[in-house]
């Protein structure tokens, strides 16, 4: 099973980097302007989002977007010894280092602790989705475990060719509501 689920993520990881930079920018972009109609964008005040890396759809432009509406960003930072996650609202780019894995987190000298009952949509990563909202990530268990105890809403954000008929699931696996790919938007009825 964890074998199956490696093979897959580098699979997965392997067709997302197929995408030529321009196809990226432009479905990138088109996800985003979805998100921005959805509201779960429109009613959340401070959302939960992470820095992409490529092939990861693209949030930098969505960071931007979220602090010129009057948004408070809230981004994670990994506590490996833990498996957990604690988010810290980011002002500026600037007060992100790289820590590991090329993946850019608050630095918790520039940055607040923001709880996570403060978090009103989370915009939950992820590598492969179903229609019903389940998803594989990137195996660490951060979200997963970050769900548990989660009260606000969820949504992923994906390219089309990230929404595929089925993978294994485990009981620990938490569906998002919504999946929204530069395609279409895929409502769990799952909330
Ligand atoms: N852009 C982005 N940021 C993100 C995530 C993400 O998916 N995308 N995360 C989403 O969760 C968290 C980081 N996730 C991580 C997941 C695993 C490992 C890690 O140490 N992996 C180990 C193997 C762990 C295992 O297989 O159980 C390794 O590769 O050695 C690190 C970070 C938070 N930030
Ligand atoms: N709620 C949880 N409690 C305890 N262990 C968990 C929980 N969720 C996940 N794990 C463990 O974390 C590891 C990674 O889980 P999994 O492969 O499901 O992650 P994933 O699908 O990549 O999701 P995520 O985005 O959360 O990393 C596994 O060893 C799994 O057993």
């Amino acid at each position: 099973m964890e074998m199956d689920k490696k093979a897959f993520r580098k699979q997965m990881l392997d067709r997302m980097k197929e995408l030529s930079k321009p196809e990226y920018e432009q479905l990138s972009y088109e996800i985003a302007r979805s998100l921005y109609s959805s509201p779960l964008w429109l009613q959340a005040k401070t959302i939960g989002i992470t820095v992409s890396k490529p092939p990861e759809a693209d949030t930098w432009q969505i960071i931007r977007k979220a602090w010129e509406d009057g948004k408070r960003v809230a981004v994670p930072k990994c506590i490996p010894q833990a498996k957990q996650m604690v988010f810290r609202e980011l002002k500026s780019f600037m007060e992100l280092e790289s820590v590991y894995y090329g993946l850019w987190e608050p630095s918790p000298e520039k940055t607040e602790e923001v709880l996570s009952e403060e978090i009103e949509t989370l915009i939950v990563p992820g590598l492969a989705y179903m229609k019903n909202g389940f998803r594989l990530g990137v195996g660490g268990g951060y979200y997963d475990r970050f769900l548990e105890q989660y009260k606000g809403r969820t949504v992923s954000l994906a390219f089309e060719l990230q929404v595929i008929n089925g993978f294994p699931v485990e009981n620990h696996d938490k569906p998002v509501e919504m999946i929204i790919t530069d395609q279409r938007v895929w409502a769990s009825g799952n909330a």
